[in-house]
C-alpha cells in the first residue's frame, strides 16, 4: 500500500476479532474495514497495538492480521500502519521484514518493557534496528509510558533522530504529558514529522497544541462523532469541538469507572457495530453482562450536538 496522503486526522487504533473460542478471527475484518470506512468516516487503522492485542498475539496471528488488514483495506484504507513492535528484537526485525513484503504504509514500534532501555540512545538503537529492516517504510514510534515504564521525554528522542533512522516519519503520543507533546511540535518547526496523539479523551487539547491527529480505541465506534469534532476545531468552532469532547469525555469517564480497557472496547464495538469482536484473550477478561448493559444506556442517553 503506497500511501497517497500523508497521515493525520483520525485513525483506528484496531481491535483483533477473536472466536469464541479465543482464535484469531479473519472473517470479520472484511466487514469491519467496510463499517469503519462507511459508518465512522475513518480511513486509516493502526493494527495490532494495544487494542489490538497485539503483545498477546504469536507472531503467526500478528502477520496475519497484517495481510488481512492490507487485504481487505485495499482501494478502501489510505493507511494501514501495523506495529511491530515486540520484546524480542529478532521478532520484531521479522515483523518489520513481513510489513514492509506485504506493502504497509507504515510500521510503528513500542519500547521494549520488560529489559527497558534506560536512556534515549538505548531506544533509539533498538528502534534502529528494527526500522533499518524496513528501509522503504515510514517509522513511527508508540509512546505509551504507563504501559511500558519507558518514560524518556519524546521531546529527547526527537534530537538527531532522522539522522539515525532515515524513514522516521513521527510518533503515536499516548501519553497525557501534554508540555513534552508541545516541545516536540515546537521543535518540528519544518513539519517533518506527524504527531498522532493517543488519549482520546483529551484530543480537543492536543490538537490546540499542534497535533496533527489521532490514533485511539474511540474512533472504531466514535470515528464519526470524533470528526465532527475534528470538522469544529478546524472551522474553527472551539464551543462545538468542546461540547463533542465534553460528550466523548463523559462516555469514558464513565467507562473508566466501571473499569474500562481493552476488554471492554470490544465489547461496546460488539453492541455499537453489530460485528462480534469476542472475547479478549487471557489475561483479559470479558466484559460483564452490568458493564455492557450500562455502557449501551450511557451512550444511547448521549444527545449530540448534530441531533444524533
Ligand atoms: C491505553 C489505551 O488503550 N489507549 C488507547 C486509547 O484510545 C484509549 O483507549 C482511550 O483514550 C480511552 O481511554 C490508545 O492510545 C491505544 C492505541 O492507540 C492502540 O491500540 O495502540
Amino acid at each position: 500500500m503506497t500511501p497517497r496522503k500523508k497521515l493525520q486526522g483520525l485513525v483506528a487504533a484496531t481491535i483483533t476479532p477473536m472466536t469464541p473460542d479465543g482464535q484469531i478471527n479473519l472473517s470479520v475484518i472484511h466487514q469491519y474495514v467496510d463499517y469503519l470506512v462507511s459508518e465512522q468516516n475513518v480511513k486509516n487503522v493502526f493494527v495490532n497495538g494495544t487494542t489490538g492485542e497485539g503483545l498477546s498475539l504469536s507472531i503467526q496471528e500478528r502477520k496475519q492480521l497484517a495481510e488481512e488488514w492490507i487485504c481487505q483495506g485495499k482501494d478502501k484504507l489510505d493507511h494501514v500502519i501495523i506495529h511491530v513492535g515486540a520484546l524480542s528484537l529478532p521478532e520484531s526485525q521479522e515483523l518489520a521484514r513481513h510489513a514492509a513484503a506485504i506493502d504497509a504504509s507504515g510500521i510503528a514500534v513500542i519500547a521494549p518493557f520488560f529489559f527497558k532501555p534506560t536512556n534515549k540512545d538505548e531506544l533509539i538503537a533498538f528502534l534502529q534496528k528494527v526500522a533499518s529492516e524496513a528501509p522503504a517504510v515510514p517509522f513511527y514510534y508508540y509512546h505509551i509510558p504507563h504501559l511500558t515504564g519507558v518514560t524518556i521525554h519524546v521531546e529527547e528522542l526527537l534530537d538527531g533522530i532522522k539522522e539515525r533512522i532515515p524513514t522516521f516519519q513521527g510518533v503515536k503520543f499516548s501519553d497525557t504529558d501534554l508540555l513534552d507533546l508541545a516541545q516536540c511540535i515546537n521543535k518540528n518547526e519544518s513539519e517533518q514529522f506527524a504527531f498522532l496523539y493517543g488519549v482520546d479523551e483529551q484530543l480537543l487539547s492536543a490538537l490546540a497544541i499542534g497535533a496533527n491527529g489521532a490514533v485511539g480505541s474511540t474512533y472504531n465506534y466514535l470515528g464519526r462523532k470524533t470528526n465532527q469534532m475534528l470538522q469544529a476545531f478546524a472551522k474553527p468552532d472551539l464551543a462545538l469541538a468542546r461540547k463533542y469532547q465534553f460528550l466523548t469525555g463523559e462516555f469514558l469517564n464513565f467507562g473508566i469507572k466501571l473499569g474500562f480497557g481493552v476488554a471492554q472496547t470490544k465489547a461496546v464495538m460488539t453492541f455499537v457495530s453489530g460485528i462480534p469482536m469476542g472475547p479478549p484473550r487471557f489475561p483479559l477478561v470479558s466484559a460483564s453482562e452490568e458493564f455492557i448493559v450500562k455502557a449501551k444506556a450511557k451512550l444511547d442517553s448521549i444527545v449530540w450536538p448534530d441531533g444524533d
